[in-house]
């Protein structure tokens, strides 16, 4: 694949998975996070394993600024992105809606639904003036129903699907794309920093069943990337084999 992809949130889990998968099929990467340790060495594995073209851009997605100097840093060679997969995301707790702290929340929905719009805003319009890009937005599961101690995490998720949606309409005279993959249970970190670090709880939350892991997610992230050109998948739906809803789930 001969294409510069941008991930956002390729740190951990489903973006690094996303990366090591693009990388792996000849794609040129931008990879963001704000762990720039962990982004180095993510890089070296990609150049070492893949040998993958791969540019740093270490910034926290919530502060618009850096974000849009990041970005039009970028050298000449970087800044035709045909990709970008909108994946930075968290929830902090499990609190209900009228007990949780609202500047933890606050983090959630920046990062979450502002930050992803502030993303799309900046790339975007750069794809609408060449004729070409796919934008692939990192939803959930938990944006088709709201779950308890979900609320303002599936509210979120709720969003996504909103703004790929609307994304998808504002875009329909381009050929541009616009997909929502919507996971389930994913075994990352995101449930280590949902439980603030709690380690037990966080495993907890995958006790038997087996979950997918973010490697998976990316070969459906691939999948809808290396479609025909005249085929756009909007939306997938992605879980373990014994979960059926965001919050049915048989576990042995
Ligand atoms: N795991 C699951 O079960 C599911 C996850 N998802 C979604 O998948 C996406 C990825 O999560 P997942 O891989 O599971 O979790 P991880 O916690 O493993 O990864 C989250 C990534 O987002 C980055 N990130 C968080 N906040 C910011 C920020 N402010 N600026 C830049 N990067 C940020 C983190 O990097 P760093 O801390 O270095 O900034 C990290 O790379 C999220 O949008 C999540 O909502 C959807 C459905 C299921
Ligand atoms: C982290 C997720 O989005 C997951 N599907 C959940 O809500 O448990």
């Amino acid at each position: 694949m001969d294409k510069i992809v941008f991930i956002t949130g390729a740190s951990s889990g489903i973006g690094a998975g996303c990366a090591r998968k693009f990388a792996s099929q000849g794609a040129s990467l931008i990879l963001n996070a704000r762990n720039e340790e962990k982004l180095s060495a993510l890089k070296e594995e990609l150049e070492q394993q893949y040998g993958a073209r791969v540019c740093l851009l270490p910034f926290d997605v919530r502060d618009r600024k850096t974000a849009a100097e990041a970005l039009a840093s970028l050298p000449d060679e970087w800044k035709a992105i045909d990709i970008l997969i909108n994946n930075a995301g968290l929830v902090i707790g499990v609190d209900k809606e009228h007990e949780g702290n609202l500047d933890e929340w606050d983090i959630v929905i920046d990062t979450n639904i502002k930050s992803l719009l502030a993303m799309t805003r900046l790339v975007v319009p750069g794809m609408v003036a060449r004729g070409r890009g796919h934008i692939i937005n990192i939803g959930s599961i938990a944006g088709d129903a709201a779950y308890a101690g979900g609320s303002v995490y599936c509210a979120t998720k709720a969003a996504v699907k909103a703004l790929s949606d609307g994304l998808r309409i504002d875009l329909v005279d381009t050929p541009l794309r616009v997909t929502n993959i919507k996971p389930g249970l994913v075994e990352t970190n995101f449930s280590v920093v949902r439980f603030r670090g709690d380690k037990d709880k966080a495993d907890n939350v995958y006790k038997g069943i087996r979950p997918l892991t973010g490697d998976d997610i990316a070969e459906t992230v691939y999948f809808a990337a290396s479609v025909p050109e005249y085929m756009q998948i909007a939306e997938m739906l992605v879980m373990p084999t014994y979960q059926a809803t965001g919050t049915i789930v048989s576990r042995n």
